[in-house]
């Protein structure tokens, strides 16, 4: 329990740069996680905060003490630091109990029952002491490794990928019930994980890695709406960038029509810019003179989520309510409904997003139905 702090930490193996100036920060009793796509350097990083990696440069905290450093590495075990891995492998000759009470060296038999005990309270599988291993489902035994892990009651709780063996349903119920158990214990945890849903089930701040480096470390909500960089919109969410060219009027030409904004103002007239929309920035609307045509269909329970194609032939994501069904092939009227504008430049590079207010959508000519244009 507290506070995990990394400081510009590089890690290198021989030539190869794995982990490149990594800074982030989790408060007493927080809840991180690292997305990323697969080889971009999360479990390198979750191993130099365990103490299975050294740095080349940089520094990590836990509490006030240092533990890391190009000149220092507290050994593993005296950094209080707990671990569950996505091969949790509980030992198979041990009971429940026995195995939960594993790390728990320093304490009397009756601490270790009493902690057992309120463990299996608290993962939900009160009076399991008795059974072994493979009496139990693979959620029920992910749950006993959580409690092996929290039961030497860490420092600091490191998860990597500890649900990707389940199946997806188990996965995002785990997630929630994760959350509640580290809440209770005000453990501080750092989550590496694939899934976004499950990222932003459980996390208090959350962060993309790229090819060794962390481009954003924030809250959920903020990755999702306020990305800050090109890459981070691209991977989270079913965000599409659309390309624009900024007007002297403070206004974006687009293929969703005319953005107007005041902050465009800030930016010079004629620069090439993408913006990031998200299926929920666009809305089904008979009335609306923007067509599209509808080009597949995916159920998501409450929701349809909509691929469609403007004339152009840009293709964009819509959300709608799963009552209301349009068939694959039908012409539907969009209405754009940007709470932000989140652009940034064309090579790449960040722009400032404008989040303070909404900006206005004027349709072009140019957008509007060849029905109607004739
Ligand atoms: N001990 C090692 N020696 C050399 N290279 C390594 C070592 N460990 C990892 N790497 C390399 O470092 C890179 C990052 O690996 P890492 O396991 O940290 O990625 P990851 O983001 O966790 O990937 P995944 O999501 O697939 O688990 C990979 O290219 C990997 O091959």
């Amino acid at each position: 329990m507290s506070r995990l702090q990394l400081d510009n930490i590089n890690v290198s193996f021989g030539d190869s740069h794995i982990v490149r100036n990594v800074t982030l920060e989790l408060q007493q009793g927080e809840i991180g996680c690292l997305l990323g796509p697969s080889g971009c350097g999360k479990t390198t990083l979750l191993r130099s905060i365990a103490g299975f990696q050294t740095l080349q440069q940089g520094a990590i905290h836990i509490d006030d003490s240092l533990v890391a450093s190009a000149h220092l590495n507290v050994a593993p075990e005296l950094r209080g630091v707990g671990m569950v891995f996505q091969d949790f492998a509980l030992f198979p000759h041990l009971n429940v109990a026995d195995n939960i009470s594993f790390g728990m060296r320093k304490a009397t038999s009756r601490e270790r029952k009493a902690r057992v005990e309120e463990l299996l309270n608290r993962i939900g599988l009160p009076g399991y002491q008795h059974r072994f291993p493979h009496e139990l489902s693979g959620g029920q035994q992910q749950r006993i490794a959580l409690a092996r892990a929290l039961a030497p009651r860490p420092r600091l709780l490191l998860l990597d990928e500890p649900f990707s063996s389940l199946d997806a349903e188990l996965r995002e119920r785990l997630a929630v019930e994760v959350r509640e158990l580290l809440k209770n214990e005000d453990i501080t945890a750092l989550l590496v994980t694939h899934d976004q849903q499950e990222a932003f089930a459980m996390a208090d701040k959350a962060g993309v890695m790229y090819q060794g480096e962390l481009l954003q470390w924030d809250t959920p909500y903020q990755l999702y709406h306020q990305p800050k960089h090109q890459l981070v919109a691209d991977f989270i969410g079913h965000g599409v960038l659309l390309q624009g060219v900024v007007n002297h009027d403070a206004s974006l030409t687009s293929p969703l029509g005319q953005l107007s904004h005041p902050s465009l103002l800030t930016i010079e007239a004629g620069t090439q810019v993408s913006f990031l929309v998200r299926p929920d920035d666009i809305v089904p609307d008979a009335t609306s003179r923007l067509r599209a045509t509808i080009k597949a269909r995916g159920f998501r329970g409450a929701h349809n989520l909509y691929t469609v194609e403007l004339p152009g032939g840009i293709k964009l994501l819509t959300l709608s309510p799963s009552h209301e069904q349009f068939q694959v092939g039908a012409n539907i009227g969009l209405r754009p409904e940007l709470d932000h504008l989140v652009i940034f430049a064309a090579n790449l590079c960040e722009l400032p997003g404008f989040y303070d207010q909404a900006p206005t959508v004027q349709p072009l000519p140019s957008v509007l139905p060849k029905a109607q244009t004739a």
